[in-house]
């Protein structure tokens, strides 16, 4: 097995020892979040009670296949914990999320938890938000006046940066909930909570993967070992 599932493994193990029986878990997306279901899998198995509400397609279908308890957040509006993946946390456990496209049900999710843990390596951890890409959800009507209305927007935060429209196999990736993403290169984001206003202003953004004040925790993996940053 390589260092790099290694490391996932080993922050998923660690977010698992959070979870106590009969809890209503949010679960999240990506390849760090995929480790967490089969080590959640193995405990349900096992006989653990805990039942989940999946932030994807892909994540619902491995549950399934997996044999991890799904419900829903019309059956299950509230949720205990949501335990999820990240593409960039700081400092102030503020993240960049939606690298695998399921931002808009990942922010969904994590809002109707009481809490939220991200499990990363250390190569997710920066000073600064902004050197992933930040994944924009818009509506599909409207594309290139809502990419009009993005650039103008970031310049008046003082960002700049290209825009690009995410594709996947050549044609426009679409979300699980029928969006086009549209993810910005800015390089470093100063201030996350006025480019989020600005973002939410524009009528065709649905959402973007800027997560701040959702995360209590974030359990970090390095080659050193696991730490735990918790929200200041
Ligand atoms: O936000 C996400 C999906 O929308 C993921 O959590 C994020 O992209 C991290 O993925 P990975 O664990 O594969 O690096």
């Amino acid at each position: 097995m390589d260092e790099a599932r290694k490391l996932k493994i080993a922050a998923a193990a660690e977010a698992l020892t959070y979870v106590r029986q009969g809890m209503r878990l949010g679960i999240g997306t990506g390849s760090t979040a995929e480790e967490f279901v089969r080590l959640l899998a193995e405990k349900a198995n096992e006989g653990f009670r805990i039942i989940g509400v999946p932030t994807s397609e892909r994540t619902a279908k491995l549950c399934s296949e997996l044999g991890v308890p799904l419900t829903t957040l019309e059956e299950t509006p509230h949720l205990d914990l949501t335990v999820d993946g990240a593409d960039e946390v700081n400092g102030d456990l503020s993240l960049i999320k939606g690298g695998g496209g399921a931002l808009l049900r990942e922010k969904i999710v994590a809002a109707a938890s009481d809490s939220m843990i991200v499990i990363a390596d250390e190569s997710k951890v920066v000073e600064t938000l902004g050197r992933f890409p930040l994944p924009i959800e818009v509506n599909r009507f409207g594309l290139g006046a809502t990419m009009r209305a993005i650039e103008l927007a970031v310049s008046q935060c003082g960002l700049a940066g290209g825009l690009i429209l995410r594709l996947k196999d050549g044609a426009p990736f679409v979300t699980d909930g029928g969006h086009y993403i549209v993810d910005a290169s800015f390089g470093r984001i100063p201030d996350p909570k006025i480019l989020s206003t600005a973002l939410f202003a524009i009528p065709g953004v649905v959402e973007h993967g800027l997560f701040i004040g959702l995360t209590q925790a974030a359990v970090i993996a390095g080659t050193d070992g696991i730490r735990t940053m918790n929200r200041p």
